[in-house]
C-alpha cells in the first residue's frame, strides 16, 4: 500500500531571502540550483534540479511539502485514495510543475491544514554538484530528509498519513513527562527512520513547520556547518547531540521565519522486515541542549 517513496522537495516562502541564502548556501553548503522564477532561490542537494525552493513573499510560511511516488500510475492511485477519504485534490498547472521541477503533481491539505503535494518524475540536473563543505547529502532511496509538522489534531493527522497515504508508524516520544498522553509520532516510507513526524502544538500556522532535517555523509561536514552558522550569527536552537531513535548526530539552527533546519549525519537504516514501533523516553543519548532555543512560532500564543 505504501505508494510514497520519500520526501521529495520543500517549498517555503520568506520575507528575508538574502538571509535564507546566507544560511543555506553560505553556512550549510547547499548548492545553487536552477528554476523558472528569477527571484526564487533553488537549492540543490543531488542530481535533482532543486530540493529546497525558497520564494520571496510578504510573510513566512510553508508553501508545499512534496512527496514522491514511483510513476504516473502510482500518482493516480494516491489521488484516488485521497479523494476517497473525502479530501479535495487539485492537479498542479504546467507552470506549478515546472517551478517544482517535476512532470506532474497533485495538491491537497492534510487534516492539520498543511499544504501537501504528491509528484512523480523529478527533472534532473546533470551538471556537477559543488557543495559548500564538499559534502554529499544523503538522499537517493531515503529521500530528501524529514519534516516535523505542528498540529492541533494529531490523531486525525497521523491516521491520514498512515491509513490514506500509507506511511508506517516508526515509534513515538511523549511530550511533558512519562504520564502525558501527548506524543510526537514518527513515520517512515523508506529505510530512513522517519521522513515525517507530527508534533502536537497550540496552533498549526503560520509558518506550519517545526523543522526540516537534511543529512550529510560525514561528521566533519556537520562540524564545519556548525562552525559556519555560529560564525554567521545564526541562532542555534539545539546544540549537537545524538538521537535515540534514528541514531543521528545533529544540530538545529533557526531559519528566518521561525522554524529550524536540523543538520545531521550517521542516521540508521531501518530493516522493515524486523522493525516494530518503539517509545523512546529521551530525545538523545547526549547533547541536544534546547535551552538556548528561541520559541518556535507554532508554539507561541497567536497574536
Ligand atoms: C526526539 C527526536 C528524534 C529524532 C528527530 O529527528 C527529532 O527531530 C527529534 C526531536 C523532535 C522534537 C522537535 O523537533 C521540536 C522540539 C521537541 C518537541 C522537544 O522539545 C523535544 C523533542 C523535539
Ligand atoms: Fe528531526
Amino acid at each position: 500500500m505504501t505508494q510514497i517513496r520519500g520526501l521529495g522537495y520543500l517549498e517555503v516562502q520568506t520575507t528575508d531571502i538574502d538571509r535564507w541564502r546566507e544560511l543555506t548556501v553560505g553556512a550549510l553548503g547547499f548548492a545553487v540550483g536552477s528554476g523558472p522564477d528569477p527571484d526564487a532561490l533553488y537549492l540543490r542537494m543531488d542530481e535533482r534540479r532543486a530540493r529546497l525552493i525558497v520564494v520571496p513573499g510578504d510573510h513566512d510560511h510553508v508553501r508545499a511539502i512534496g512527496w514522491e511516488v514511483r510513476d504516473q500510475f502510482a500518482l493516480a492511485a494516491v489521488g484516488r485514495a485521497v479523494e476517497a477519504s473525502g479530501v479535495a485534490v487539485k492537479e498542479l498547472s504546467r507552470d506549478e510543475c515546472d517551478d517544482r521541477g517535476v512532470e506532474e503533481a497533485i495538491a491537497f491539505q492534510d487534516p492539520s491544514g498543511t499544504p501537501v503535494e504528491v509528484f512523480f518524475a523529478p527533472i534532473l540536473d546533470h551538471s556537477p554538484l559543488i557543495t559548500g563543505q564538499a559534502q554529499q547529502f544523503v538522499t537517493g532511496g531515503q529521500g530528501m530528509g524529514h519534516v516535523v509538522l505542528p498540529t492541533t489534531c494529531p490523531d486525525e493527522t497521523v491516521a491520514f498519513y498512515c491509513e490514506v497515504l500509507g506511511f508506517k508508524p516508526r515509534g513515538a516520544m511523549r511530550l511533558g513527562g512519562p504520564k502525558s498522553p501527548r506524543r510526537v509520532r514518527f513515520m517512515g516510507v523508506n529505510q530512513r527512520h522517519h521522513s515525517l513526524a507530527i508534533a502536537p502544538a497550540p496552533h498549526g500556522e503560520p509558518p506550519g513547520l517545526v523543522h526540516l532535517m537534511v543529512e550529510v555523509d560525514t561528521l566533519d561536514a556537520v562540524g564545519r556547518a556548525l562552525d559556519n552558522v555560529n560564525r554567521a550569527g545564526f541562532s542555534l536552537s539545539s546544540t549537537l547531540g545524538r538521537h535515540t531513535n534514528d541514531k543521528m548526530v545533529s544540530f538545529y539552527v533557526r531559519a528566518p521565519g521561525g522554524w529550524d533546519i536540523e543538520y545531521g549525519c550517521e542516521g540508521m537504516l531501518v530493516d522493515e522486515a524486523s522493525y516494530t514501533a518503539e517509545e523512546i523516553t529521551a530525545d538523545s543519548y547526549w547533547g541536544h541542549d534546547w535551552s538556548g532555543s528561541e520559541p518556535l512560532a507554532a508554539f507561541l500564543p497567536r497574536t
